[in-house]
């Protein structure tokens, strides 16, 4: 299906380097503290794996699956928890890692569900930020990338399932 790719926006060398920045980033801030760190799957998978790699503190981690896009390039607006932690986060700092803040709303209905837990801290990291489209106010502590409004795919993300494996991001047009 590659052959919808319009363009490629970051590549394998690029995404290591912002990857290995972030881990650094995180380290530093979290120095002397224990974290639990949450992939939102199944989009953040390709990212945290690489990521917790780059993190020196002592780390737990944890997944949770939701969904809003389905088949579709526009969120329903709806999220679905089809897998919840399985951790108990209360009194825990918390690092949720996405792959991408789009309209916010996923975002949005995850960080109230979770401060509703009372973890010690909860803070956001996403390898990529669409600020042009967010519907909702967030404030994210770790961005790797802001991209404008073009539809995107690899490295984990996702169009209808498909392009997850690709090892850079590229833009389709989803005609
Ligand atoms: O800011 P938003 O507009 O809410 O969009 C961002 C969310 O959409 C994607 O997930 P999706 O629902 O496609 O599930 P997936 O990770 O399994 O692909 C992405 O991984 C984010 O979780
Ligand atoms: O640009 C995107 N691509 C894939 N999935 C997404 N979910 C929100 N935005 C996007
Ligand atoms: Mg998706």
């Amino acid at each position: 299906m590659t052959h919808h790719i319009t363009h490629i926006l970051f590549d394998e060398r690029t995404l290591a380097n912002t990857v290995e920045r972030l881990g650094a980033q995180i380290s530093r801030d979290y120095h002397g503290q224990e974290l639990l760190v949450i992939c939102i799957l199944k989009g953040a998978s390709v990212f945290m794996a690489d990521l917790i790699r780059k993190i020196d503190v002592p780390i737990q981690i944890d997944f949770m699956a939701v969904s809003s896009y389905g088949h579709s390039t526009q969120s329903s607006g709806v999220v679905k928890i089809n897998k919840d932690l399985d951790t108990d986060i209360e009194n825990r700092h918390i690092l949720i890692v996405e792959d991408i803040i789009d309209s916010g709303l996923t975002l949005k209905y995850l960080s109230e569900n979770l401060q509703s837990r009372h973890p010690k801290s909860l803070k956001i990291c996403t390898l990529l930020d669409k600020p042009e489209r967010r519907q909702t106010h967030l404030s994210i502590d770790y961005t790797g990338f802001e991209i404008p409004d073009v539809f995107i795919v690899g490295y984990g993300i996702d169009y209808a399932e498909h392009y997850r494996h690709l090892p850079y991001i590229g833009a389709i047009s989803p005609n």
